[in-house]
């Protein structure tokens, strides 16, 4: 078996015309939804990212507005800039990038942003709401993955999916979207404290890997006719690896690459988040 791709670059593209559509819906109106980025230090993956972001909000008519500083920011400012962020009426959605950096904590930085401006849906009275199934705005990446299976027609309902990663913005949320009675699936939740992951990646229909430890998902792990989601990027001199090893490809039904996958759907969740919440405001 060779495994169909799940095109997440493709699907993104479709998203983004339709929310083009909204947006122009919006702006008929009067209102041009906003979308604000912190984005402190220098690191090139988090730059490269910003940047992807505010080219999206470009291409679908979402106006932007950048924060940059640098690494040596302190705690007072990085709240100041987010505090003039929660008051800016031209900004209706915004995100902190993560991770920032040095001792810059990452969860008291989410904690500043106001929950009804939050874009990335990662303040935690949002992810409360994804506790209780309440409506708010969802964690990028989680909803693009579950909205890349729903497209390409995975099942869900049922279905047995091994998350391998208990990060804060994909293996952890995503455990929650994934078990709503919304999608149905049952959950396990691997992670460094897991004694056997390929016991439990062996019973799973679904896979994804979100670790960022290159290759660690091998074909022996998988059962046959799985489908596989690749969340791990690691950058090396070769290029972008992701966390499941190519051999994945023989055994599995559908695979979502590194790169090519989740990552666009990551940026297309953000564009829907902030255009659902400027339609809201309108009424
Ligand atoms: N505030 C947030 N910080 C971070 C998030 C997030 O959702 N909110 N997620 C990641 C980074 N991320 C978005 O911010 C992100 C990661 C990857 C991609 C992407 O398009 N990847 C491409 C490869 C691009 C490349 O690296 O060359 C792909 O997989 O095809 C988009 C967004 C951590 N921080």
């Amino acid at each position: 078996m060779t495994a169909e791709t799940l095109d997440g670059k493709a699907l993104a593209a479709t998203i983004k015309a339709e929310l083009k559509e909204r947006v122009a819906a919006l702006a008929e109106r009067g209102i041009v939804p906003g979308l604000g980025t912190v984005l402190v230090g220098d690191d090139p993956g988090s730059h490269s990212y910003v940047r992807g972001k505010h080219r999206d909000c470009a291409e679908v008519g979402i106006a932007s507005i950048q924060v940059e500083l640098p690494a040596s920011t302190s705690a007072a400012e990085l709240e100041g800039r987010i505090r003039e962020l929660n008051e800016d009426p031209a900004c209706t959605g915004f995100i902190v990038q993560l991770p920032l950096p040095g001792a810059l904590d990452d969860a008291w930085a989410l904690e500043l942003v106001d929950p009804g401006k939050d874009a990335d849906g990662l303040h935690p009275a949002n992810l409360g709401r994804l506790v209780l199934g309440e409506p708010g705005p969802l964690p990028c990446t989680p909803r693009g993955i579950v909205e890349l299976l729903r497209r390409n027609g995975v099942g869900l309902s049922g279905a047995e999916v091994c998350v391998i990663g208990r990060g804060t913005t994909v293996g952890r949320p995503l455990g929650l979207l994934l078990t709503r009675k919304s999608e149905n699936a049952t959950v396990t939740l691997c992670h460094t404290g897991t004694v056997d992951v390929a016991e439990h990646t062996r019973r799973a229909d679904i896979v994804v890997a979100a670790a960022g430890r290159p290759r660690i998902v091998t074909a022996d792990m998988v059962k046959p006719g799985a489908v596989c989601v690749d969340v791990g990027i690691t950058r090396t001199e070769a290029g972008l690896v992701g966390d499941i090893d190519p051999s994945v490809r023989e055994v599995a039904s559908w695979i979502a690459p590194v790169p090519g996958g989740v990552g666009p759907m990551t940026r297309a969740m953000l564009l829907t988040n902030v255009v659902e919440r400027a339609e809201a405001l309108a009424g």
